[in-house]
């Protein structure tokens, strides 16, 4: 007989199927089986995509409470060599959402058999590691004729130990861009470069000279990251190369610096096209709002997770983490929160293993705040 817990155990299934941004097929199914063993009288599903819409009508509505979660995984190979790793080769949970759904799931299951007085939205989401669900979520016609009056979202910490709650009032994670630019030159034999023009040399440079601009162009009482995750190009190792692509992103505190950043990097690779004799492409991508946190909502939530026992909070700092709960937040009061899970490596990291024991004691947490504050608040 299994001593897990049921979510628990809903968590590793989770972690075996990881699916990208908008295909995730099995994961709808897997997680609309679930919904539907729950006791249906209260409860109203709908589909989005392979995103799900579950609103549990409350016993004497005054408003409305969201509580949203993402669904996919990212295009990481795991490593953690665990007996429930991914089964999808080349995909991982290691951002987490698996942890967020199986917490979403026991919150919904809690109130699908506890009805409070107001009703309850819960929004699982796709493709929130992009291309962003979010935005087209919230613009749907169900979301708009379901909109909540409060929204909230977590997401896990590995640096946190378990039963830590961190959040702040106002900005918590910073406006994101994609960036993908494409060089294109000449290839060649490896051993004539004065008759090709060599895309990895220019993308080299072009690499080095994108790291000047957050230390030379950005206020530096302002922040901004330029990260490049990703470099391809050229087919062989004696061949010139006669194409390469970065991949990458960008992340800033204001939308200043953000405008800043992108008229320096197209200024750079202007310089590259120049210097190396090249055609060069920029594409951002998907952009996410930054997520920033209704201060009175955040500061009653703080306050709640301050008498309950068993949760430590911590006020943290802004980070540059990007995540398109931003444009929900935008347009609905609420807050997002970091949930303390515990693991030596970091999120997106091959190894990335949250302690699961994170998981009911969220679940306990987040139902007595729900229940708080959709029958009093
Ligand atoms: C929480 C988290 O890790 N979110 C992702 C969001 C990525 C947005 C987009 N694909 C980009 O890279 O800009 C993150 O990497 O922060």
């Amino acid at each position: 007989m299994s001593l897990i817990s049921p979510f628990v155990a809903i968590r590793r299934d989770l972690h075996k199927i990881p699916e990208l941004g908008f295909q995730e097929f099995k994961t709808q199914q897997y997680l609309l089986r679930y919904i539907h063993t729950l006791p249906q009288e209260r409860l109203e599903i709908q589909t989005w995509k392979t995103g799900i819409f579950v609103k549990v009508k409350g016993t004497a509505p005054r408003k409305m409470i969201g509580y949203r979660t993402d669904i996919d995984g990212l295009p990481i190979k795991e490593e953690t060599g665990l007996p429930y790793s991914s089964e999808h080769e080349g995909n991982m949970h290691a951002c987490g959402h698996d942890m967020h759904m199986s917490i979403a799931l026991g919150v919904l299951t809690y109130f699908a058999n506890h009805p409070i007085k107001d009703d309850l939205l819960f929004i699982f989401q796709p493709a929130e590691e992009g291309p962003g669900g979010a935005k087209p979520m919230l613009e749907s016609d169900i979301m708009q004729a379901w909109k909540p009056d409060m929204i909230i979202a977590l997401h896990i910490a590995p640096e946190y130990p378990v039963g830590t709650v961190a959040t702040k009032e106002g900005l918590l994670f910073a406006n994101t861009s994609e960036l993908f630019i494409d060089l294109k030159g000449k290839g060649g034999h490896a051993a004539f470069p004065h008759l090709a023009n060599d895309m990895v040399v220019a993308a080299c440079a072009l690499v080095m000279q994108l790291q000047s601009i957050v230390a030379r162009n950005v206020d530096p009482l302002d922040s901004a990251v330029i990260t490049i995750g990703k470099i391809s190009g050229g087919t062989v190792q004696n061949a010139i190369a006669g194409q390469a692509r970065l991949e990458g992103t960008i992340r800033t505190l204001s939308a200043d610096a953000m405008k800043k950043v992108k008229e320096r990097i197209e200024a750079m690779v202007s310089g590259i096209q120049l210097a190396y004799q090249c055609e060069a492409e920029i594409d951002y991508g998907a952009m996410y709002h930054q997520v920033y946190n209704d201060p009175q909502l955040t500061r009653e939530f703080i306050r709640f997770a301050q008498s309950y026992p068993e949760v430590q909070i911590v006020r943290c700092k802004e980070a540059m983490t990007g995540e398109d709960f931003g444009y929900m937040l935008a347009e609905i009061p609420g807050f997002m929160f970091w949930l303390g899970v515990d693991s030596p490596y970091g999120l997106h990291h091959a190894k990335m293993a949250p302690n699961e024991a994170a998981i009911d004691r969220a679940i306990d947490f987040l139902t007595s705040y729900i229940s708080w504050k959709g029958n009093n608040g």
